[in-house]
Order: C-alpha cells, then sequence, then structure tokens
C-alpha cells in the first residue's frame, strides 16, 4: 500500500501508516489508525494522557510491534504481515522526552554515535556541521550532565539528525524545559527542523504547543485519530465535542434544533446538525464571543463576578433563561455602573453539537 512516485501529485508520503492496531492489556487498544506523512511536514501528534501517542511513535519507530496494520517509510515495508524491521535499520530517528544521552559519552560523542558505519572524515565533517547547527560547538566535549536541558534537548536532536533519518520521532521533546525556555528551544527546534528539510513527529499534550508548532494537528483520543488537519481547522472547525473542548474552552448553552438553526436563551444561530427537529442541542459559544455592545436591544446580564487578567478581563453573567453564569472574556476596559452588562454574542464563531 505504500506509495512509489507518481506523476503529477507530488512524490506521495514519506511515512504511511495503514490500519495500525496494538492492544496493551486488557484496558488499552491503539487503532486502527490510518496516517500518511508528505516529505519535510512536521506533524504534531496530541491528546490528552494516555491517549496512544507514545504508543503510536513507538509502533513506527519499531520499539513496539503492531498485532496487524503495516508501516511503511520511504515505500518500504517496516513493519506487516510477516515483515518486522528492527528498530536500528529503519532509518528513523527517535527524541526521547528525556534525551537519553549517553551519560559516559561526550556531546560530540553522542552524535557520532548513530555513523559508526560513516566514512571517517564525512563523520566527522557532519558532526561538525550538527555541532554547528545547534549552537553546540564550544560544548562538544562537555559530557552530558555539563549541559543545560536546552543544551541537552539540542543535542539529542542533533543525535537523531546525524545519520540522515527519513523521518525523527520526538516523544514530548520540550516538556522538560520551563516555561520561558520551552518557547525559544521549540523554536529553534522547528527552525533547524525546516533548514534540514526533516520530516518530523511531534508528541505534545499541550494543546497551544500543538496549534503553534508545525504543519498539521493529529488528535488522537483512546487510540483512535479523532481529527487531522491545519491547526486553524481543529481550533476553528473541531470535528466533534471532544476536539472543541481539547483546544477551547466554550460555554455550553443548551436549545432545540429546528429547521435549520439552533434556538437558545441567546438567540438563534444558524447550524446544520444531523438531528430530527426539535431535537435538544447545545451551542458551543467562546467567552471571547461574547462581547459588550451598547445597543439599546442587546442581551444583558447581571455581573456575578469580574477577574483582570491583565490583557484580558474575564466576567461571569447571570443572564436570564440559563440556569449556569456565562463567561465572557474581553480585552476591552469595561466601566459598570449598576451590575449590569449589555452584550452581543458573535455568531460567526458559535458552534453546534447534538446534546448527547
Ligand atoms: N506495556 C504496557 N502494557 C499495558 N498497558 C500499557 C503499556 N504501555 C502503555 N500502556 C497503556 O496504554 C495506554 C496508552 O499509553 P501511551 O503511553 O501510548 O499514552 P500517551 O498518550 O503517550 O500518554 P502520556 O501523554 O501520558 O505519555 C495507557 O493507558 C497506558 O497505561
Amino acid at each position: 500500500m505504500a506509495q512509489q512516485p507518481h506523476g503529477d501529485e507530488g512524490p506521495g508520503p514519506v511515512l504511511e501508516v495503514v490500519k495500525l492496531a496494538r492492544r496493551l492489556g486488557p484496558g488499552f487498544a491503539l487503532g486502527p489508525i490510518d496516517l500518511a506523512i508528505e516529505p519535510k511536514q512536521i506533524v504534531c501528534l496530541v491528546g490528552h494522557s494516555g491517549c496512544g501517542k507514545s504508543t503510536l511513535l513507538r509502533l513506527i519507530a519499531g520499539i513496539e510491534q503492531p498485532d496487524s496494520g503495516t508501516v511503511h517509510l520511504d515505500g518500504r515495508e517496516l513493519a506487516g504481515s510477516g515483515v518486522f524491521v528492527e528498530p536500528e535499520t529503519r532509518n528513523i530517528g527517535f527524541v526521547f522526552q528525556d534525551y537519553a544521552l549517553f551519560p559516559h559519552l561526550t556531546i560530540g560523542q553522542n552524535i557520532m554515535f548513530g555513523l559508526r558505519k560513516w566514512p571517517g572524515e564525512e563523520a566527522r565533517a557532519r558532526v561538525a556541521m550538527l555541532l554547528e547547527l545547534t549552537a553546540l560547538s564550544a560544548m562538544a566535549d562537555r559530557y552530558p550532565h555539563m549541559l543545560s536541558g536546552g543544551e541537552q534537548q539540542r543535542a539529542a536532536l542533533a543525535r537523531a539528525l546525524a545519520p540522515q533519518p527519513s523521518v525523527v520521532l520526538m516523544d514530548e521533546p520540550f516538556s522538560n524545559l520551563d516555561r520561558d525556555l520551552r518557547e525559544r528551544v521549540r523554536h529553534d527546534t522547528i527552525a533547524l527542523l525546516r533548514r534540514t528539510g526533516t520530516t518530523a513527529i511531534i508528541v505534545t499534550h499541550d494543546p497551544e504547543e500543538a496549534l503553534s508548532t508545525g504543519d498539521r494537528v493529529v488528535l488522537m483520543r483512546s487510540g483512535r485519530i479523532v481529527q487531522s488537519g491545519a491547526g486553524r481547522d481543529l481550533h476553528d472547525r473541531p470535528a466533534d465535542r471532544y476536539a472543541a473542548e481539547f483546544f477551547s474552552v466554550f460555554n455550553r448553552i443548551p436549545g432545540t434544533y429546528r429547521n435549520g438553526q439552533l434556538h437558545t436563551a441567546l438567540g438563534v444561530f444558524p447550524c446544520r446538525l444531523d438531528l430530527a427537529e426539535d431535537s435538544p442541542a447545545l451551542a458551543f459559544i467562546r467567552p471571547q464571543a461574547v462581547c459588550p455592545c451598547l445597543a439599546e436591544n442587546a442581551l444583558s446580564g447581571s455581573v456575578r463576578s469580574r477577574s483582570f487578567r491583565g490583557e484580558i478581563e474575564q466576567l461571569e453573567l447571570n443572564v436570564e433563561g440559563l440556569e449556569t453564569p456565562l463567561t465572557m472574556r474581553t480585552t476591552q476596559r469595561l466601566h459598570i455602573h449598576d451590575g449590569r452588562l449589555r452584550f452581543r454574542i458573535d455568531p460567526d464563531t458559535v458552534l453546534a453539537f447534538a446534546a448527547s
């Protein structure tokens, strides 16, 4: 099933996973998973803890064997019926969460490790080039414990890139770094992957990191892929309630689906749901879609609480017809005199889902 180069449609995927499945004990089953990754694409694999991200990565790397399904890399079958290529010969780079640098080897020797079969001169040139790319040239002779977390992460990436793998898999590569450093290391890592034209899968459980990293987000839940696409699409047009709530906070407003519209206490919103007329449904309204509005006929609520958070202020409003307070977030500086606030809902960002 692996794609060979074909005509006008480009070279086809570098990595192709088809109906890949693996049962782990009685409690967890991964798959079947279908996933195809284009050359030079950087994919972020995201999902709550325990959804199977690392298992999928381990199956691709060959650290685990699948129960069924296939893995192809560059058109070569790595796993399938009767086929299993050992991890060392898969041409896949792996960056572990804790970096797993060899403590008894220097940084230069760590990077050299995967180049044992290369001619000496070429291997030394490649190590020097990677040390320079990762700004570690001055630290080539240090041991891993003599490096900061960010430097160790760069060294682990350089080691993974050294043998020119077809794809690099990175399991939570930024989670051991503190917040400020994480942003910078993430930026540098993506820049390096781009500069070297590397295809990569980066695992994270952080929604914001997934949306802001790479070209494509793959959201997993309970061993399956829920949705895959550009971060903006997953955020703005989530496939289901789970995907919606993974990336954003919402007010869930009950209503009734009728005639292509969702009727709620906050108004009527056009939507398309696969539901019978008069079925219960929910409007998912982002707090930032609740906007202050001075119009006389605007909606209104009494302010239950205010929380100033710097760039934005978050308010909870009691609104007639709603059982739970409505959360609003605004960048406006509000002057509220009588405890009441008028507002409108920006209909463009309202999502609708079946109630059950
Ligand atoms: N060897 C094993 N035997 C039995 N169950 C396992 C084994 N390894 C993992 N699991 C279970 O499989 C599920 C998926 O684990 P996995 O590590 O792939 O999840 P994850 O999405 O990477 O989670 P995290 O973000 O916490 O690392 C979990 O419920 C885990 O407990």
